[in-house]
């Protein structure tokens, strides 16, 4: 099952850079190349093909019709509606709060400047659908989308079987604000959104999770559009000391392993009894699971399980990780936060699953993973502004500004600057 790991051949398997992580590797990157290629030449009969090569869906209709829409709402039991209406508040509480107005930064007579935030008018959102479905990613990925003012969601997601995409992601489309939804997947549908083809159109910037070769055409096309970040497998490390409960951190390391057999479960602990026991609780748990071949092989190949000295040592290691998520399993965990500095999303004390975050609690599920916590954050509603700054200057203000301005264009060898400085202030 999961393997242990001292301290530095931790370091060395997953924080060297040697061995760190990528999200996707050369092969993907030379696939994702060619279907780019191929989809940017033949628009609409090229994403058929693939559509149909990957997902098995033939059809050239990709649009979910507002029949289909309505009509999945049939299919969907009042439980999960609720549920979803429920998340979808929290999220939507949460998100809220990160909204901010444009602001004037200086006003005199003399000198205005400020900031102008303007929502992005074509947003694409990627729903992953190839090992799961995922109706809480639609929230994540499109409540802050609408509450920044995007003017038009498009959603894409592949077909999971048949020639349909689940009802409920259709429901939860409706209850987030998604204008359209194509089904439509992987690098094929990145690189539609990107460049569109004719059935689809473009969009300005994509956001949302994916597998490597989502990851990887989302880098290809990245400059042409904006994107949210290149995000790898789903990541968990969990800070643990003598008080954790086994079963709990049992269950929080198969959480994210039955994601993907590419999932990196990590445990860092101060105590010999919970490793024992934990990996007694993991043989038991994993046996249970409908996703067990998946949550074995992700914690098999790609987890890890940790002695540390200390719960120092532990955030030590886990900074210099930079986990997408990090659980603190100790005792008086709240009092700990302060000693997290690279981490997507931290979940606090014994009773807080990081699965409570990935659908309910109101912080987004969508992070960075691969060590990228180090410089960047999980989807948020400044994903979907963009922040123009303005200036207005009198004939005062130019006037005392003119010889610095001047010196600077002078030492930049600028001359056409300083003369749009002179020009104006010539008698
Ligand atoms: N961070 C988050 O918020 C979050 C949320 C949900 C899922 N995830 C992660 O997203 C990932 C989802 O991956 P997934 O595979 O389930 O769904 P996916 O939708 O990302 O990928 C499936 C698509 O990949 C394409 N594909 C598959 N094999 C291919 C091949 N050989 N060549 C070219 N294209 C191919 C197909 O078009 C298929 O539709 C998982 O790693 C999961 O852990 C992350
Ligand atoms: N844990 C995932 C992000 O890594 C998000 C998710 C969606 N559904 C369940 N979990
Ligand atoms: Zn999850």
């Amino acid at each position: 099952m999961i393997p242990t790991y001292t301290v530095n051949q931790f370091r060395d398997s997953f924080i060297s850079a040697k061995t760190k992580k990528q999200p996707f590797d050369d092969e993907v990157l030379e696939t994702v190349k060619k279907i780019l290629e191929d989809i940017r030449t033949r628009g609409d009969k090229a994403l058929q093909e693939y559509t149909e090569k990957f997902d098995g869906y033939s059809g050239d209709n990709w649009e979910v019709t507002k029949e289909e829409r309505k009509a999945a709402w049939k299919e969907v039991s009042s439980e999960v509606i609720e549920s979803l209406e429920r998340a979808a508040a929290n999220i939507n509480s949460f998100h809220s709060k990160q909204l901010q107005q444009s602001r004037m930064m200086e006003m005199t007579d003399d000198i205005i400047s400020g900031q102008l935030f303007r929502p992005i008018e074509r947003a694409g959102i990627y729903v992953p659908g190839g090992k799961a479905c995922y109706p809480s990613t639609v929230l994540m990925n499109a409540i802050p989308a609408s509450l920044a003012g995007v003017q038009e969601i498009v959603m894409v997601t592949p077909v999971r079987g048949g020639d349909s995409i689940p009802a409920v992601l259709s429901v939860a489309a409706d209850i987030a604000g998604v204008d359209t939804i194509y089904k439509i997947g992987g690098s094929q549908a990145i690189v539609a959104l990107a460049y569109g083809t004719g059935k689809i159109p473009s969009v300005d910037k994509i956001v949302g999770p994916g597998n490597a070769y989502v990851a990887a055409a989302k880098s290809l096309v990245f400059g042409d559009v904006g994107i949210d970040m290149i995000a790898g497998p789903s990541e968990v490390a969990i800070i643990a000391d003598e008080t954790a409960t086994p079963s709990f951190v049992a269950a929080d390391l198969i959480a994210q392993a039955e994601h993907d057999e590419k999932a990196r479960s990590f445990l860092f602990t101060t105590s010999k009894k919970l490793i024992d026991e934990t990996l007694v609780e993991l043989k038991k748990q994993c046996g249970e699971l409908p996703r067990k071949d998946i949550a074995e092989a992700s914690l098999t190949n790609e987890g890890a399980i940790v002695l540390v000295d200390s719960v120092e040592e532990a955030f030590e290691l886990v900074n210099a990780l930079a986990p997408e998520h990090l659980e603190i399993q100790v005792e008086n965990a709240l009092q700990h936060l302060s000693k997290v500095k690279n981490a997507g999303s931290v979940f606090i004390g014994h009773y807080t699953p990081e699965a409570v975050g990935d659908y309910f609690a109101g912080p987004n599920h969508v992070l960075p993973t691969v060590g990228t916590a180090r410089f960047s954050s999980g989807l948020s509603v400044d994903d979907f502004v963009k922040k123009t700054t303005y200036v207005y200057y009198s004939e005062k203000a130019l006037r005392k500004a003119a010889p610095y301005v001047e010196t600077l264009a002078a030492k930049e060898e600028l001359d056409g600057h300083a003369r749009a400085v002179k020009v104006r202030l010539e008698p």
